[in-house]
């Protein structure tokens, strides 16, 4: 993995957006490569930048300082390329189950072949258990559905790259638990690099290769730490006394951070 090609290359990010007090710092020098194949995740307090990084990435935000490099070019634009899972901007409400499903396959007509698109959106449907759903509109699903439904859009198209902003977040224990286990899955069988954003130690630890800690606002490297399970990764590596030492680690410097973060928010109410 240390080897694979770089893909994705943060060279000294730096955001800032306007507010009524001035420009807000939101992302100071932010510095780090993800490789082909690597699984990164991004944990912070709440509100520090970590969406703000991804929508680097995604094309949707210009870094003020620095820039991003997307196979060795500067991300300008949103594109097919990237599998995009965001919270709230996952699925279009006008479409039903299986139109949503087939609206990125129809974008990426040049990958899926017409005639395979039926087949993906029912092993999709079937996979996220929406196959009795096909017809509904997101408004009459619960909000994990939709989340499922996010998850099986992006999938279907087999973007290079997945972008998720806490993906699982709305997911009861059981269902996310069953979704980590696809994802690894997906990746094991198509092989992608994936940025993650989340906010349990456990789901980073279980799903990622290298782990990066970030700062209070605005976000800068912490840490970056090596998870050191490899690929097919079974879920008894909670068990395993390494991770429990992990997750006391990573847990702790998190908690540090978001100690920082609520001392900033008190002297911005002072
Ligand atoms: N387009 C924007 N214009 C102005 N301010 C913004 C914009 N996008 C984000 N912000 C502000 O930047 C800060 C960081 O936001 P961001 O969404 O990146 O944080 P986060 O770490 O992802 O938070 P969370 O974990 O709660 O999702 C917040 O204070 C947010 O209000």
């Amino acid at each position: 993995m240390r080897t694979a090609p770089v893909r994705v290359s943060f060279e000294h990010v730096g955001v800032d957006f306007p507010t009524q007090h001035g420009p807000m710092r939101v992302l100071d020098d932010v510095s780090f490569d993800v490789r082909d194949g690597e699984f990164v995740s991004i944990i912070g307090p709440s509100g520090c930048g970590k969406t703000t990084l991804m929508n680097i990435v995604g094309g949707f935000v210009q870094p003020s300082q620095g820039r991003v490099l997307l196979d060795g070019k500067p991300v300008d634009a949103p594109g097919p390329d990237r599998g995009v899972i965001f919270q709230e901007y996952g699925v279009f409400p006008w479409l039903t189950v299986r139109q949503n499903i087939e609206f990125g396959l129809k974008l990426a007509a040049g990958r899926v072949p017409a005639a395979q698109r039926e087949q993906t959106v029912q092993r999709y449907m079937g996979l996220m258990g929406l196959s009795d759903f096909a017809n509904h509109f997101p408004k009459h699903l619960s909000g994990g559905m939709r989340q499922r439904l996010a998850l099986a859009r992006a999938y279907a198209v087999r973007p290079q790259f997945l972008l998720m902003d806490e993906p699982f977040g709305a997911l009861d224990a059981q269902t996310r638990s069953a979704m980590q286990d696809l994802l690894l899955d997906v990746l094991q069988r198509e092989g992608k690099t994936v940025i993650l954003i989340t906010h349990s130690v456990e789901e980073a630890i279980y799903l990622s290769s290298r782990i990066v800690v970030v700062t209070a606002r605005p976000a800068r490297i912490r840490t970056i730490i090596d998870v050191p399970f490899g690929y097919p990764r079974a879920e008894n590596v909670h068990e395993d006394p390494r991770f429990g030492e992990m997750r006391a680690h990573i847990r702790d410097l998190v908690m540090q951070e978001y100690a920082a973060q609520a001392r900033q928010t008190v002297r911005l109410s002072d």
